[in-house]
């Protein structure tokens, strides 16, 4: 690198340095370059720029280039992981070029003008990080790489910072929820994809090939064939094979630790769209925060992979009867044995991330501390299963994990002999090997001790012998040891006999060597570096110990995760009375009684006020509630409580209700409150006709909706005109449970032809000419609207309430004369029997085409049989 960067320079004018720059700014791409000078990483031109303004340090300048001056900002190496972090969070990608030589060996190579040689040896970028103080604890940091082959899009998802991966492949119209479920930090993508997500990294096509990625995956886990690990189809072999590349290329050939890949095949987990997993504010709230989210409320883990394992959770409930049934008995027994749990909890307390000290680890930056977490989890993991190996009985799914927990015996003895009990993250200053473990090791350390004995010996002889109380024998980094007298003593050592040698004269003081002093301060250096020399090769021989283990620990610390996950919710339905264990039935019902929103009920519970439990009875000859009420009465409340209810369940949770018997969701869907979506230039109408044709496109029989007052974004006919229409498709056409909240009473007249919908409101009642909301759920259609009330109780000024009351009045009259908005809608046919009466239509024509001998007929006879025909389907002959 240095040898092209200088023959480049002498050719174009530029100085040496600046041509190496631009080449490695070149092989950068489109990453910031973190260009390596002494103990500074130096930025340039428009990185200089960007970087300054993100992490708000100052720009300066260095000398010119094209006649410009180059702007410049830096930072300090030893702080450099802060600066990244803030760069990363601002969306920037960074490439680190580090020098690759010393300054000697470049002095060796070329001569003393010779540039120091460096190359990027890594890039940083969101989906790849590995550092702990790059990564939040409790979330998980997913990279993942799409590839569209023939019709389906692989997708290969993975967080390097643990080495799981998945892969599934989806259909196009799929790929908006997948990705919403990974919630990916960065995704990469072939250049010519399409579909392509916003934002996604473009990779060179011939990446992207199933073969290689098929190939990669056998050579990295030594096998012949992946069938061990699932089935994976040639689009997610795809995406595999682009996700590796990347990763080579990020990591400039240095692997991250990846396990052997997890297939995940569609309808294993129970779907969820991108609009009804935010509306759900499953692990964002609608303010873009954890807090105020599901998981914010439900999240009890003690260890940041048993938060992340629940966040999976409750992105990808499970849709196998059995499966959750196993989650839950664990729960159940936790939740039952409040003094094991407790007694697990207290281990998992201390337990360390061994997951992500483990990918650091393969990656290439471990520390010794990395090594000491593994230690001191593996054997925390260990005495988690004595203690659940102690009960007579244990369910199954926990049962299944004990093995997992168990064979790690001679690593952790080794790293127990090894390892001092708190070792150092810097793993330069040695430090770090535990006394007792190499002998030779012990010896160095001794000598070094016994030197530094010395040295203190001769301090006091040469006060002894100077007859200076003050003289100081010090040591820094570039004296090494010396020894310094106030500049007004020195004279008596400048003498050239006295048997010390002049160093450096101070401001104050004057610095001076003496043989016996360097000869003592060698020893020590020399004995320093061996031991150094020997720490460092006892790190790689425990690192590769480490790494030869590596697929047993991620499965101790997967498993380690599971047990937290399950004593999680055992504690938080420990916390607060009515959290019970749902059961999980196999039909279309859903019975929760005395269900409640479980984060509006903790927000409540801060501020002193009760949370009002409502039942929902849905079942087959009952599966659609209409649910009607005032404003501000609690029906969105309603929809997402029993919405959640059924994702914590099927996660695997207790949930927040006295009893709750779920059938079976194969999809969630949620439309609840409309919000414009301006960035992606749709209004709020449009938003919600875009959400409402993907669940009537994509609901099941199985699946559960909540539409919250659709067609409110529009006209009132229009907007009763398509609420009315979505309700009998949902009832008749699609057949699936559903609650739907609406203002508009007319549309209670469905119940006449719908005979699987009921009609339900929630309370309210006017007091003394106050409004009182009840939140509470009763039968039958709301009787009246609230609105002028619910406006009076929010401040709006009286004139207009006012004013309000007559126009309502007017309106009201009006509505009694002509029979309202929804006045012939009796002579409505329903749904089904206006599309059947379309066919019916369809049919006659179909048949009379079919009778037609089209050769018997005149040119005359058959315009004429046109127009007949023609008028037949609907329309007047012109
Ligand atoms: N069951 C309940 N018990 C106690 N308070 C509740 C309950 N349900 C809702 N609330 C309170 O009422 C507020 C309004 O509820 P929600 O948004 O569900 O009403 P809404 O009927 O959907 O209103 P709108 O028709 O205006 O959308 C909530 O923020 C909550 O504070």
């Amino acid at each position: 690198m240095a040898k092209t960067a200088e023959k480049s320079a002498s050719k174009s004018g530029v100085t040496p340095m600046m041509a190496q720059y631009l080449e490695l700014k070149d092989k950068a791409g489109d990453c910031l370059l973190f260009y390596r000078m002494g103990d500074f990483f130096e930025l340039f031109f428009d990185d200089a720029k960007i970087a300054a303004q993100v992490l708000d340090i100052a720009l300066t300048s260095r000398g010119v280039h094209g006649g410009e001056p180059i702007p410049m900002c830096g930072v300090p190496v030893h702080s450099a992981e802060s600066y990244l972090a803030r760069l990363i969070r601002a969306g920037c990608r960074v490439a680190i070029a580090e020098q690759t030589e010393t300054p000697a060996e470049a002095k060796a190579r070329g001569g003393s003008k010779a540039l120091v040689a460096r190359d990027i040896v890594r890039f940083v970028t969101a989906g790849t990080l590995t550092e702990d103080t790059l990564l939040e604890a409790r979330r998980a940091n997913v990279l993942a790489a799409l590839a569209p082959v023939r019709g389906a899009i692989g997708i290969a998802a993975i967080d390097i910072s643990t080495g799981e991966m998945a892969l599934e492949s989806v259909e196009p119209e799929a790929l908006g929820a997948a990705l919403a479920r990974i919630g990916a930090a960065e995704i990469v993508a072939p250049e010519d994809a399409d579909p392509l997500p916003d934002d996604a990294i473009l990779r060179p096509a011939r990446e992207f090939a199933s073969e290689k990625g098929e190939a990669r995956l056998k050579e990295l886990h030594g096998v012949a064939t992946l069938d061990g690990f699932g089935s994976f189809d040639r689009a997610a072999l795809a995406a595999a094979g682009g996700l590796i590349a990347y990763l080579d290329h990020v990591g400039r050939g240095t692997l991250p630790l990846l396990l052997p890949p997890r297939a995940r095949a569609a309808g294993h987990h129970l779907a969820m769209d991108e609009a009804t997993r935010s509306s759900l504010e499953i692990l964002v709230s609608s303010g873009g925060t954890r807090k105020g989210s599901l998981i914010d409320c439900v999240d009890r883990c003690l260890t940041g992979a048993g938060a992340r394992l629940l966040a999976e959770d409750l992105s990808a409930p499970l849709c196998d009867s059995g499966a959750i049934r196993a989650r839950l008995a664990s729960v159940g027994w936790l939740y039952a044995e409040p003094l094991l749990r407790e007694a697990l909890r207290d281990k998992l307390r201390a337990l360390p991330d061994i997951g992500r000290a483990l990918g650091r680890i393969v990656a290439g930056r471990g520390s010794p501390r990395d090594l000491g977490q593994l230690r001191d989890g593996l054997g925390l993991a260990l005495s988690i299963r004595e203690r659940l190996m102690a009960r007579a009985e244990v369910p199954g799914l926990i049962e299944a994990l004990l093995p997992r927990l168990a064979g790690h015996g001679a690593l952790i003895e080794l790293l127990t002999r090894a390892l001092v009990e708190t070792p150092p993250t810097e793993r330069s200053q040695g430090g770090f090997v535990a006394t007792g473990y190499d002998a030779a090791l012990d010896e160095l350390r001794e000598i070094s001790k016994n030197g530094r004995r010395a040295i203190a010996a001769l301090e006091a002889k040469y006060r002894e012998q100077t007859g200076i109380a003050s003289l100081k024998i010090k040591h820094n980094g570039v004296l090494g040891y010396f020894i310094e007298v106030p500049a007004g003593r020195a004279d008596a050592l400048m003498a050239p006999d006295s048997g010390f040698t002049h160093r450096q004269t101070m401001k104050g003081a004057i610095r001076f060597n003496a043989l016996a002093l360097h000869e003592e301060a060698s020893r020590i250096a020399e004995a320093g570096g061996r031991a150094l020399a020997a720490e460092e090769a006892h790190f790689e021989e425990l690192i590769a110990a480490a790494d030869k283990a590596r697929e047993a620990i991620a499965a101790t610390a997967q498993a380690l995760a599971r047990i937290d996950v399950c004593a999680s919710w055992a504690e938080r339905a420990g916390e607060r009375a009515g959290w019970v264990m749902p059961e999980i039935a196999d039909d279309t019902g859903l019975a929760i009684k005395g269900g409640r929103h479980p984060v509006v009920e903790a927000a409540l519970a801060k501020d002193g006020e009760r949370f009002v439990a409502n039942d929902c009875a849905l079942a087959e000859k009952s599966r659609l509630w209409l649910i009607g009420g005032p404003n501000m009465g609690g029906k969105s409340t309603f929809l997402r409580q029993n919405a959640l209810i059924v994702l914590m369940a099927q996660a695997g949770g207790f949930v927040p209700a006295e009893a709750a018997k779920i059938g079976l969701v194969d999809r969630l869907f949620s439309r609840v409150g409309a919000s414009d979506n301006l960035a992606r230039g749709r209004s709020t109408f449009m938003v919600e006709m875009v959400e409402t044709a993907a669940i009537l496109s994509q609901a099941s029989e199985r699946s559960f909706v909540i539409l919250d007052e659709v067609g409110r974004g529009t006209s009132t006919y229009d907007g009763l005109a398509l609420a009315w229409a979505v309700a009998e498709s949902v009832h008749t056409s699609i057949r699936c449970r559903c609650l739907f909240a609406t203002h508009y009473h007319e549309l209670s007249r469905l119940a006449e032809s719908c005979e699987a919908l009921s009609l339900h409101h929630v309370r309210a009642r006017e007091w003394k000419g106050d409004l009182v909301l009840l939140h509470e759920l009763a039968e039958g259609p709301a009787d009246r609207s609230y609105g002028l009330s619910v406006a009076r109780l929010a401040g709006l000024p009286a004139p207009v309430i006012a004013r309000a009351k007559s126009v309502l009045a007017k309106l009201e009259k009006g509505r009694a004369e002509t029979g309202g908005l929804a006045a012939g809608l009796g002579e409505l046919p329903l749904f089904a029997a206006a599309v059947e009466a379309a066919e019916e239509q369809c049919d006659t024509l179909r048949e009379n085409l079919r009778a037609l001998d089209v050769d018997a007929l005149s040119p005359r006879e058959a315009l004429e049989m046109l127009y007949k025909l023609k008028a037949e389907a609907g329309e007047e002959p012109a």
